[in-house]
């Protein structure tokens, strides 16, 4: 394989561009909601979920948000994922028209305890790695499984020295 560029070995994901990604999935969970009601419940798996899980409650004027902790990444590493903090089950239930949303899905580890928790919950991310494509049921952008997204919390506006003069 030809060596990538150095703007090619990561996805860097300005705050404007996850803005309009999470829109985009926002529209496409309008369109897949249970029933003329909407979704009653977003679950956002922290920390990264977060973010989208804020502009789809927006975008479907959904104000009963939860969250469930799942910790599986020490900077680039896997370890074992764990719940840390689980959502309000009186609240959620089995999940029944329940939105679970998540910034991405990897290896799909982190859904596989999640959806555990709620089987009947409609789960979203935003990106998706092929590994773990079949863990979602709505996303919006695909990457390939070595690429490394770059999310905006992660990231400062910086000088960057030309091509030319460089190694
Ligand atoms: O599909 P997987 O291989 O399980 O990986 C995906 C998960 O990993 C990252 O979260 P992380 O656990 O790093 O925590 P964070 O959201 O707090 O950064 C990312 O935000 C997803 O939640
Ligand atoms: O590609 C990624 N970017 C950020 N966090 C992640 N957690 C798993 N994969 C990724
Ligand atoms: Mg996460």
């Amino acid at each position: 394989m030809t060596e990538r560029l150095p703007h090619e070995r990561g996805f860097h994901v300005s705050w404007d561009q996850l803005h309009r990604d999470a829109r985009a999935l926002a529209w496409r969970l309008q369109s897949e909601a249970p029933d003329d009601t909407g979704w009653r419940a977003i679950v956002a798996i922290t920390r990264g979920g977060m973010a989208p899980a804020m502009i789809i409650a927006r975008e479907l004027d959904i104000r009963t948000v939860d969250t469930i902790s799942v910790k599986s990444y020490d900077h680039q590493n896997q370890s074992e994922a764990v719940v840390i903090k689980a959502p309000d089950m009186n609240l959620i239930g089995d999940g029944d028209g329940v939105l679970i949303i998540d910034d991405l899905v990897d290896t799909g580890k982190t859904l596989e305890i999640v959806r555990k928790q709620m089987p009947k919950a409609h789960v979203a991310t935003v990106y998706a790695k092929p590994m773990g494509r079949e863990m979602v049921d709505s996303f919006i952008t695909e990457v390939s499984q070595d690429t490394w997204i770059f999310f905006p919390w992660d990231l400062a506006l910086q000088y960057v020295e030309p091509y030319r003069g460089q190694g």
